[in-house]
């Protein structure tokens, strides 16, 4: 039986992640296997939301609502293929500000470059390029909270594909051993995607168990060339539509 984890499975992490002043959701879509994060800071009330789906928009709003918070960014790890973002119906609803990577070509509020922190109270995020699955991919770096999020880049126990938009499976071996697993080892890590029922990971934990990245370069590239997995059934509306943010009207 293929486990999944059930859309009330939102986890809080406020109580391991140590500061109370830290507010952590993960919620997931279960039609595409989506998770997007809210992460605030309950002294300012500033929090963010990284890679919202359109469908789900009405669930981070009012989560959002509920815990007295103000959206300042919602971010997207890369030009998702298979879902569209809600970034567009966010802004038009909370008055927030989209992000995503300058390399990713898509059309945002604000463009990072590698290094570039996004502030939310007494929190910020780091940047990190981990190319590969996308040309814009960026992993977000919380350090004071011992965490980052990943997009597709890492997923747990897995990676993103390599076979469509510009996807480059050297390159991404170099950008997740480079710029994920060269992270402290109790770092953890949260993916934008999981298929098997898992929710987080550790760096140490994929640098051990994980089948596709724990192997040489030349051992990563042969495995990821011969994936053969099916196309993603929204990619054709999706990539378009993420390029210019998401819904704008
Ligand atoms: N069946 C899904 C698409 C599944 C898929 O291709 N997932 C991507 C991440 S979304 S771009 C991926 O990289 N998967 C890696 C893997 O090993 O599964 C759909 O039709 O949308
Ligand atoms: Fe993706």
């Amino acid at each position: 039986m293929m486990l999944r984890p059930a859309l009330s499975s939102i986890r809080s992490l406020s109580s391991c992640i140590g500061n109370p002043s830290f507010f952590f959701r993960q919620f997931f879509d279960s039609e595409t296997s989506t998770y997007t994060y809210l992460l605030g800071d309950l002294v300012s009330k500033e929090c963010i939301l990284i890679d919202p789906v359109l469908e789900q928009v009405a669930r981070d709003a009012q989560a959002v609502q509920q815990t007295g918070l103000k959206l300042k960014f919602a971010l997207n790890t890369h030009v998702h293929a298979d879902h569209i973002t809600g970034t567009g119906l966010l802004k038009k609803e909370t008055g927030c500000k989209s992000v995503i990577s300058k390399c990713s070509g898509a059309q945002a509020d604000l463009y990072l470059e590698p290094g570039d922190e996004i502030k939310f109270g007494q929190f910020d995020l780091v940047a990190r390029p981990t190319p590969g699955h996308t040309n814009g991919c960026m992993t977000y770096v919380l350090n004071s909270q011992r965490c980052a999020f990943t997009g597709d880049a890492l997923l747990v126990r897995g990676c993103g594909r390599t076979d469509f938009q510009e996807g480059d499976a050297a390159t991404l071996y170099d950008s997740v051993h480079g710029e994920i697993l060269s992270l402290p080892e109790d770092f953890t890590l949260f993916p934008a995607h999981d298929y098997k029922g898992w929710t987080s990971t550790t760096v140490r934990e994929e640098k051990l168990y994980n089948p596709r990245l724990s192997k040489t370069k030349d051992q990563f590239v042969e495995i990821m060339n011969n994936l053969n997995l099916a196309y993603p059934k929204k990619i054709d509306l999706a990539v378009p539509a993420n390029r210019v943010c998401g819904i704008q009207d």
